[in-house]
């Protein structure tokens, strides 16, 4: 399987040429060739397929031989060996906990696929591998721990001083070996940006090999399509045609939930809820696409105001708003929306949100108000203590830490501050 760039200006590539370059020459994201649905038996026999053997199925067709299947498998089963329940909350809906892994958030299992396939990948390169990656939150930690003590590979996030959780800060922090944290002084768009030209600095890459671990890079983007497959498992059996909600900031769940949908997976609609940062669901609305600086807000890991992986999107429904809106519809809301939704779930259930879910909760039951026959299922991307004082203040209820999180509360947070480009390039070439 070939992937080809976006933007159209770059030769076709491998898989492991994806993986390893991260970004296009020509800037573009790579894309692949072609998606093939999957048998019919395999929907049918879903129920009886173990984690693993979904998750090989579904992404055989991209990796081919650039993996051996042996190497494959061996793969999946470290990357996918916690859960992914979902719980019902309501009649007709239910959260889909993507939080059960190490860092607690939904990147898990991209950062680690990623991270086995690089190491994979570099085994006998001479050349050490840069990682590069912005984070608004999840990624940061996610990418710190997938990569940590890979070897061959240096990882430096770039993460908004001030507007990540201060659990978010602590994972991605506090690691060190080949991971460091630069603190910038601007938002999650400002990293990205400076992720972005550096894979462009022609100085820069005659001395290093640069990767991204943001969604942009296609083994980070891909294997996120195994939690719709694995919600789809669970919830077959109700019989009722199904809605995902995906509280959305990079936009790359939602469309890896898209490629499920054409491996074959029966999917009735999209809903893609933000928060203020409201560029995709604007451009729905007007067709007009106008990315704006993003603002920060209590759904921090969605503070995005030019979302890489929409153009993804718009390339899967050949850039017809049309149909797109047939498939995909993109609500946002505020945090006082996302408080009292918190405290309603709560006092209605019991459920513990995290403001991310409940974000996708709204973005649901506003759907589900005109197609009430559906079965919706919102994904909870993050674990709630990752935002302990909102979630504490907003529900009134102390919240129990988790032994991962838990062994971070003293250790010493370090990171490096800076403010440019020009301080990112410095940094990287004293490596
Ligand atoms: N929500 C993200 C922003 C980066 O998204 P990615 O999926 O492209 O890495 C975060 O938590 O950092």
């Amino acid at each position: 399987m070939n992937f080809y760039s976006l933007n159209g200006q770059a030769p076709n590539v491998s898989f492991k040429e994806a993986v390893i370059r991260g970004i296009a020459p020509d800037r573009g994201l790579y894309f692949p060739e072609s998606i093939s649905s999957l048998p019919t038996s395999f929907f049918e026999e879903i129920e009886i397929l173990s984690n693993e053997e979904i998750a090989f199925k579904a992404i055989h067709q991209f990796v081919t031989s650039d993996i051996p299947d042996a190497v494959l498998k061996r793969i999946l089963q470290e990357v996918l060996d916690f859960d992914f329940p979902l719980i019902e909350i309501e009649e007709n809906v239910a959260s889909l906990e993507l939080f059960h892994g190490p860092t607690m958030a939904f990147k898990d299992v991209g950062a680690r696929f990623m991270a086995q396939c690089l190491g994979y990948f570099s085994k006998d390169k001479e050349t050490e591998v840069t990682v590069l990656v912005a984070t608004s939150g999840d990624t940061g930690g996610a990418v710190a721990n997938g990569f940590l003590g890979v070897e061959g590979v240096q990882v430096v996030i770039l993460y908004p001083g001030g507007k990540v959780s201060d659990i978010q800060e602590r994972q991605l922090t506090t690691l060190g070996q080949n991971i460091t944290a630069l603190r910038v002084d601007g938002t999650f768009d400002d990293c990205q940006k400076m992720v972005k030209t550096a894979f462009l600095d022609e100085e820069l890459l005659g001395h290093m090999q640069l990767t991204s671990a943001n969604s942009i890079n296609v083994a980070r983007w891909l294997p996120q399509l195994f939690y719709f497959l694995f919600a789809y498992q669970q919830a077959k059996s109700k019989g009722k045609e199904i809605v995902f909600s995906v509280p959305s900031g990079n936009f790359g769940n939602i469309c890896a939930g898209m490629v499920a949908q054409r491996l074959g997976m029966p999917v009735k609609h999209f809903v893609a809820t933000t928060n203020i940062n409201d560029t995709v669901p604007e451009f729905m609305r007007t067709a007009v696409y106008s990315p704006k600086p993003s603002k920060a807000t209590i759904s921090n890991a969605m503070d995005v105001g030019d979302p890489s992986n929409f153009i993804r999107i718009r390339h899967l429904y050949q850039d017809d708003i049309e149909v797109l809106r047939k498939h995909l519809t993109s609500f946002s809301f505020n945090d006082e929306d996302t408080r009292r939704t918190l405290r309603e779930i709560y006092q209605k259930s019991g459920y513990v949100a995290d403001p991310h879910g409940a974000v996708g909760y709204l973005g649901l039951k506003k759907y589900q108000d005109s197609h009430p026959n559906t079965y919706g299922i919102f994904l909870e991307t993050a674990h709630p203590v990752k935002f302990l004082d909102v979630v504490e203040e907003t529900i009134g209820e102390k919240q129990e830490l988790p032994t991962q999180i838990g062994r971070l509360m003293d250790k010493e947070k370090k990171y490096l501050p800076i403010r440019t480009y020009q301080d990112l390039k410095r940094f990287l070439l004293k490596k």
